[in-house]
């Protein structure tokens, strides 16, 4: 990648370059950032220019190299054995049960105990089941089949999408049957006037936005795990990202749902409607439920124009007070065409540059915040940037900065934010938290949960999507350790719901976090919700151990 020779470099301060230049004295990423995951190389368009449905499921890109890279599966402990969790009296996997499945989806039934690892373990290699199961469905009909089955045998079904998620849901506690959405990848309809896709659960992210593209559409939602995150699962745990602050969560743009219940019926929600006041809203139940509720099998989501100019500011600041005033003043001067922005902090920069060789495009600053625009009119859109840019500037609020406008640059710079998950991951065992907080207080949990831990943390850094009052608070270690742990837990949720806020932005509670969902519903919305819980999966066959405490 060039850098533009005119553009002053390495000075203190530099003058803001014609949008589209990466300005200032960066390295050139090309050749720094190498491996499968460089941005770029990772979001090739690999979709026919057809319009026409198509399955999805391509192989996705980052997390066989993410895997490779961090330990072995079997370093990491059984959950049962690192938390004491008790297994429920659900039956045992036979030698029946296997030659069932194989018989009504021969081929896609695994046993193979290697070939199930990469299923048992999550993504961050935090919690381990020890699954003999997985099941392949390729249609509805199929995952209804396998659930009135596992139902009438009392058998426990983990859904699994593309197993990304941070809160130890997707992975089995025990022996669950993993129900992987893997193949189930097919869209089913796009309408390029009202911007509604219609398609399967496990069709991955990125795919469908490539798709959408293509026609002119983007996907509502995107975040960093989009090369391997399956929609299905995406809905089931009502992720957020990083246009929320545009696009709204998925409970506004998601249409319709179709659901198969813990007893194998399904349940057809799949409106393709802007408007429907036809009784209760089933499907926002299924949203955010965590697998708990039903499998989810197929998606309507509604998808906006794909913006016909984006520009991307990449600026350091002073404090943290300076990152607040930034936000303000830029969503009064940006208005209708802020579609991000996020912060990180110094030990985030740190730790992207010295784990996966990024590099900073701007002068080492205490916080960096990220500023995307969207909108239709690259004049009138790179104006606005502009002006904002400069008020910014003369008013002290940022220090140093960068915009892109060419797709590659503006890649390669939401690269140093999408990544930072990733970075943690080689700094050692990663406490994750997700807090939603009154804005203003937002890094003050960082700064407090850093002098509470001192050294006996190796990193403490804050993240995340400020525009939407969520913060990624991480807690590095060179290893897991249960007193740790006890320092943290439950510190980082007390604090929170000192300030009314929400021990799960946008990750869901999954395993790790299903014991303090107290901190941040009352006894009352619990207990209704092990209410909905029983009445839908009697049994509690659906992902066990989830989501909700324990009634007993
Ligand atoms: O790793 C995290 O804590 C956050 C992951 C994701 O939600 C993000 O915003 O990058
Ligand atoms: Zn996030």
């Amino acid at each position: 990648m060039g850098v533009p020779p005119v553009v002053p470099r390495c000075a203190v301060w530099r003058r803001w370059a014609p949008l589209g230049w990466l300005t200032g004295c960066h390295r050139s990423a090309s050749a720094q950032q190498g491996g499968t995951n460089a941005p770029g190389v990772l979001r090739q368009r690999e979709l026919p220019r057809s319009a026409a449905p198509r399955p999805c499921g391509w192989r996705p890109r980052s997390r066989r190299a993410l895997h490779a890279a961090a330990p072995s599966w079997q370093e990491v402990m059984l959950t049962s054995e690192r938390y004491g969790v008790r297994r429920l009296p659900f039956s045992r996997v036979s030698d029946g049960d296997v030659a069932f499945f194989e018989r009504i989806m021969p081929g896609r039934v695994i046993t193979n105990a290697e070939e199930l690892k990469p299923f048992n373990v999550d993504w961050l290699k935090s919690v381990r089941g020890c699954s003999k199961l997985m099941l392949k469905p390729q249609t509805t009909a199929e995952v209804s089949q396998v659930l009135r089955y596992c139902y009438e045998r009392n058998l426990a079904v983990n859904p699994q999408g593309g197993n990304t998620g941070l809160a130890g849901g997707s992975v089995p506690v025990f022996d669950e049957i993993i129900l992987s959405t893997v193949l189930m990848n097919r869209i089913t309809s796009f309408d390029k006037v009202s911007g509604i896709l219609v398609c399967q659960a496990g069709c991955i992210l990125e795919k469908l936005s490539e798709y959408l593209e293509e026609q002119g559409f983007i996907m509502p939602l995107d975040l960093g795990a989009k090369g391997s995150c399956h929609i299905g699962g995406n809905v089931a745990t009502n992720a957020g990202g990083l246009r929320l602050l545009r696009y709204g969560s998925l409970r506004g743009t998601v249409l319709g749902l179709e659901v198969v219940l813990a007893d194998g019926s399904a349940l057809d929600c799949l409106a393709s409607l802007r408007k429907d006041n036809t009784g209760y809203d089933l499907k926002q139940l299924f949203i955010g439920s965590e697998g708990t509720l039903g499998v989810i099998t197929a998606v309507s989501i509604l998808c906006p124009q794909k913006p016909k100019a984006v520009n991307l500011a990449f600026l350091g600041c002073q404090s943290f007070a300076k990152v607040l005033e930034t936000f303000t003043t830029c969503r009064a001067m940006l208005g209708e065409i802020l579609s991000a922005y996020e912060f990180m902090d110094e030990k985030c920069m740190e730790l992207v540059e010295r784990h996966l060789k990024l590099s900073s495009p701007v002068t080492d600053s205490p916080f960096y915040v990220l500023i995307e625009t969207s909108g239709s009119n690259s004049t009138h859109d790179e104006e606005k940037l502009n002006n904002f840019l400069e008020q910014a500037m003369a008013s002290g609020l940022v220090t140093d900065g960068t915009v892109a406008t060419d797709e590659k640059k503006i890649k390669t710079l939401w690269s140093l934010r999408e990544r930072i998950t990733e970075a943690l991951t080689h700094d050692g065992y990663v406490y994750k938290y997700d807090i939603s907080l009154p804005v203003g207080k937002l890094y003050d949990l960082v700064t407090d949960t850093r002098a509470r831990l001192g050294p006996s943390a190796k990193n403490v850094m804050g993240y995340g999507h400020l525009g939407d009052g969520n913060l990624h608070l991480n807690i590095t270690a060179e290893s897991y350790s249960h007193s740790l742990l006890d320092a943290i837990e439950p510190f980082v949720y007390e604090w929170t719901a000192r300030y009314n806020g929400s021990i799960s932005a946008e990750h869901g509670l999954g395993f790790k976090k299903k014991q303090f969902i107290q901190y941040s519903k009352s006894k009352e919305a619990i207990l209704l919700m092990q209410h909905f819980k029983a009445m839908l999966d009697p049994k509690g066959i659906l992902n066990p151990y989830k989501m909700l405490p324990s009634s007993s």
